[in-house]
């Protein structure tokens, strides 16, 4: 697939941009702060609803305007649709197909695909696990775009049933100090029907992540292997807070696919067990949003014990894998590398540039056009004082 236009309105820095595309690659060029990050956002925000720099939609909105637009058409197999979204912080967004209203935004997902590798992507390899959970769902995501739906109930009832948790401990400690009016017992008979709703959405999310990391498990040692061949092999395995519990071969290439059902039921008992604790803190300590992605070194995480340039590395074998996993999937998603080549040694650029030509599109954004590798310099765009030009 490839975008053949891009138009936004009162996106971040730009009042209006249009910038019309072609297949191959192309290279956006402009000294630093002259918007180039934000044009390439805008496509990512199309591909995922959500920003690689920001957790809200407030910063996407130029300032002092009350909602932004992106349009863009994409051309997918030969057919072309065109996507609207209207970012409006604090109420509903809207989207339109083809001029045609959608009734949820998330029914967009899907139309584009996008691999998107920036510097933020540091934090995938440094930073907490929220990092790579959220890694994990975007290319969930990106695969199957039901999961949209599938995460966002799954939130939806870790939040109630926190809530509930909170409330529970509260009254059993009011209780122990013989308290007045303590709603435990109601609350406990609440919370184990809300231990079945976390359970039934966790276990789909929770199936879908480790099918997902051993599908991508081998494109990412392969990627990483291309770019830094001089180092350990890297490897990724699913860790959930089911520990042993677990079924045996789940989350591991050739292993076997997760089953939902075995799933909840392990869940289950595993909330049952914890249930002291849990009202104990407050906190629900069971489920997907309690698991990680280990990223491993030779035998060490990469966490805490890879260099700077290895961190790089493994970010980009997690974009790159993940780029041959959609394709592997018969999809072929635009590839975005925003920023990146400055930050690359030779070797690294070369292998880089090397998968980015087999992309049928990709966009790259550079301050000058000497830290891109001249094979990936097709078509060019100069970006400055609020224009983009192709030159
Ligand atoms: N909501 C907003 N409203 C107005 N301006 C914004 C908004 N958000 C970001 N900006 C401005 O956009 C500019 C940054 O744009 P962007 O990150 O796209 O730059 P860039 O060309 O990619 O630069 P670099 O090469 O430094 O990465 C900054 O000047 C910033 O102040």
């Amino acid at each position: 697939m490839y975008v053949r236009h891009l138009q936004v309105t009162d996106f971040r820095s730009w009042a209006h941009a249009d910038v019309a595309f072609e297949p191959g690659p192309s290279v956006l060029v402009g000294a630093n702060g002259q918007g180039k990050t934000n044009l390439v956002e805008a496509l990512g925000y199309v591909a995922t609803l959500g920003s690689h720099r920001v957790a809200t939609d407030a910063p996407l909105v130029r300032h002092g305007a009350s909602r932004a637009i992106v349009r863009t058409a994409v051309v997918n197999a030969g057919r072309e649709l065109l996507v609207e979204l209207e970012v409006t912080p604090g109420r509903s967004n809207r989207a339109r197909v083809n001029r045609a209203p959608v009734p949820r935004p998330r029914d967009v997902l899907g139309i584009l695909r996008t691999v998107l590798f920036a510097p933020e992507d540091l934090a995938l390899v440094r930073g907490d696990p929220g990092e790579r959970r959220g890694f994990l769902d975007e290319l969930l995501v990106l695969r199957a775009p039901r999961f949209a739906g599938v995460r966002g109930d799954y939130e939806r009832v870790l939040k109630q049933r926190s809530a509930l948790l909170k409330s529970a401990g509260v009254a059993r400690r009011a209780g122990r100090r013989g308290g007045e009016g303590t709603g435990e017992a109601g609350d406990i008979r609440t919370l184990d029907v809300w231990d079945g709703h976390l359970a039934r959405h966790g276990a789909e999310l929770l199936a879908a992540r480790l099918d997902l990391v051993a599908d991508l498990a081998p494109h990412v040692g392969a990627a990483y292997a291309g770019v830094a061949p001089e180092s350990r092999p890297a490897s990724i395995a699913y860790r959930s807070s089911l520990g042993g519990a677990l079924p045996e071969g789940y989350g591991q290439p050739g292993g076997p696919r997760a089953d939902v059902a075995t799933l909840e039921a392990a869940l289950l008992d595993e909330l049952g067990r914890v249930r002291p604790q849990e009202l104990e803190r407050g906190v629900c300590l069971v489920g997907p949003h309690r698991d990680e992605l280990d990223l491993v070194l030779g035998e060490a995480p990469a966490k805490g014990y890879a260099s700077h340039g290895e961190s790089w590395s493994f970010a980009l074998a997690l974009r790159l894998g993940s780029f041959e996993l959609l394709r592997a999937d018969g999809a072929e998603p635009v590839l975005v590398l925003d920023d990146v080549f400055a930050e690359l040694d030779r070797r690294r650029r070369r292998s880089l540039a090397g998968v980015a030509l087999g992309a049928e599109q990709v966009l790259v954004t550079a301050a000058v056009p000497e830290d891109v590798p001249e094979e990936l310099v097709g078509a060019r765009y100069e970006v400055r004082d609020g224009e983009v030009r192709r030159v």
